[in-house]
């Protein structure tokens, strides 16, 4: 397949050489992984890179229907004078005119992704035309980079598969609904493995594009080469969603752009992007809506773990050393860490309340920030030790509604469920009023910060700052419920246990010893 970014089958040669021959490759048009430029690298059979022209300073020149002269200058500065010298001159030969014409296209689009500042911006020399991607102006170069080196590799695309419950609805909700992939065309947005191109294929998509950022695609494509019978209407198109093109629109968005707490990842403002580029007016999209859950709980062995791991600092003779001037700032540390775990739906307190994000037609800035303000009336008199969240998303088919859930008592899913702790619990008493505020605000590194506020409305207001992106993964064997009246660990227990002595094996009485889950450099 010749796409916008890779011509498989040209020949060039190097104009400027003495004895110039030509070779034989394909030309393949991309970003440098260690500047970020443009450039163009025209790569012999076997992967033996020829030449590698940069783009920033490429001129191209049309010498045939189907012959082009790349040539990429250098400019030196001689006698106090600039002057241009061309440095390589480099004569590309498609196959077709219609590979010709996509050629020098593809040649000015990548071109145009030189110029880094903000469209509209002023410069010396006159304003920025273009601009850097939707994608690239927001995130981290150096986030973007862990994101796709973490999704270009199998064993995290397993992970997700084999979360049954996700990888089954998605199916279940296709299946179901062939009445919208039968003869239509399917983007997928975020493809991976290329398991939902797979499934819209087999529901009977007249055409599948399966757009994809990372070194993934090179194991989609074998995928999808290996099951012939639905691979022949699926196209592997390798780039953000933000950046390519596609030859046709969408009748129906496919996707998995969930994180934990739903908008981690901040994958959701590319679905909402390739929503706006890709899908024709009243198309599809699956899913069409996701909820944030959003309730009270008090869980005194959570409360009393996360306490006791800043106890370390509380020693005032480690090796001679007092380490308690660095308690405040362990404990609030852990503190600001959401906890990932599996939860009993027993530790709610209230009836959970919930945020609807309509993917349909909400704006992407609409996912800058979030604002969510929060109201509970407690079930029981407790000490209330945080907020727990958790998502859904629905596909609203034309013939079944099916929701993905990731409720705590629900078949767990591999995002399981999130707590906000508060390092200050309230206290509140059965039929009182629980208000507050979860504020999420994303950042460029791929997440958000959260400010939660929660307040008994009379005497006590406990305020959080916690990162998403590094969470307390407490995974272990369900935890064991304890009734409310059984649990026994008060923070006064806490306070006793506070010598080196006894804090040798980091643990105390009653709490599951829990298993960091692979720590990779990104974590949904
Ligand atoms: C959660 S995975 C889902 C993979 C697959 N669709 C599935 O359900 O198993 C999200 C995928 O989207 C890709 N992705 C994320 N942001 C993207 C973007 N802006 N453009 C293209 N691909 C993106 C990631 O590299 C990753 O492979």
């Amino acid at each position: 397949m010749a796409s916008a970014d890779m011509f498989p089958n040209v020949s060039f040669s190097d104009v400027n050489a003495a004895a110039s021959q030509e070779a034989a490759g394909k030309a393949v048009f991309g970003l440098d992984p260690a500047s970020g430029a443009p450039r163009l690298s025209l790569v012999r059979p076997g992967a033996e890179q020829a030449f590698q022209i940069d783009l920033s300073d490429a001129q191209i020149f049309k010498l045939g229907l189907m012959e082009w002269l790349c040539v990429s200058g250098e400019t030196e500065a001689k006698a106090g004078v600039e002057e241009k010298l061309f440095s390589r001159a480099i004569k590309v030969v498609l196959r077709t005119e219609a590979e010709s014409k996509a050629f020098s296209l593809a040649f000015q689009r990548w071109k145009q992704q030189t110029i880094s500042g903000k469209a509209g911006e002023s410069l010396e020399n006159g304003s920025i035309v273009a601009c850097k991607s939707k994608f690239d102006t927001k995130i981290e170069a150096s986030s973007a980079q862990m994101y796709f080196h973490y999704y270009g590799q199998l064993l995290h695309q397993q992970n997700m598969l084999q979360d049954f419950v996700r990888t089954g609805t998605y199916y279940a909700a296709v299946m179901e609904n062939r009445a919208d992939f039968e003869g239509k065309v399917v983007v997928d947005v975020g493809a991976g493995s290329g398991i939902l191109s797979l499934f819209a294929a087999q529901a009977g998509a007249k055409h599948v594009y399966a757009v994809e950022a990372s070194e993934m695609v090179e194991h989609a494509q074998r995928l999808i080469s290996g099951n012939p019978s639905f691979g022949q209407r699926i196209t592997i198109i390798k780039g953000k969603v933000e950046e390519v093109e596609l030859p046709e629109k969408a009748d129906i968005l496919i996707s998995e752009p969930m994180g934990t707490l739903l908008v981690n990842e901040r994958m959701l403002e590319s679905y909402v992007i390739a929503r706006d580029r890709f899908l024709a007016p009243d198309g599809k999209m699956f899913p069409t809506t996701g909820r944030i859950h959003m309730a009270p709980f008090s869980d005194e062995y959570l409360y009393v773990e996360m306490a006791n791991k800043s106890l370390f600092w509380q020693q005032h003779n480690f090796f001679g050393v007092d380490l308690t001037p660095l308690h405040g700032s362990a404990f609030d540390g852990y503190f600001s860490q959401p906890v990932v775990d599996a939860f009993d739906p027993r530790l709610l307190i209230s009836q959970s309340t919930h945020h609807t994000l309509d993917f349909t037609s909400m704006k992407e800035e609409d996912l800058y920030e979030i604002d969510i303000p929060l109201s509970f009336v407690s079930s029981v008199g407790t000490r209330v030790h945080g907020l727990a969240c958790w998502f859904d998303v629905l596909f609203n088919g034309s013939t079944v509604q099916r929701w993905l859930t990731t409720a705590p008592g629900s078949p767990t899913t591999h995002w399981y469920q999130l707590r906000c702790v508060l390092a200050q619990p309230l206290y509140v008493m059965a039929g009182q009023e629980i208000t507050g505020r979860l504020h999420l605000v994303a950042h460029s590194a791929q997440s958000y910060t959260i400010y939660l506020t929660m307040s008994d409305g009379i005497l006590q207001t406990s305020t959080a700052k916690l990162e998403l992106k590094e969470p307390y993964y407490r995974l272990s064997q369900p935890q064991a419920y304890m009734p409310q009246d059984q649990q026994q660990l008060p923070l006064s227990s806490l306070q006793a246990q506070g010598s080196g002595q006894q804090m040798q094996d980091g643990l105390s009485p009653g709490i599951t010893v829990e298993q960091e889950r692979d720590s990779a450099a990104f974590t949904r």
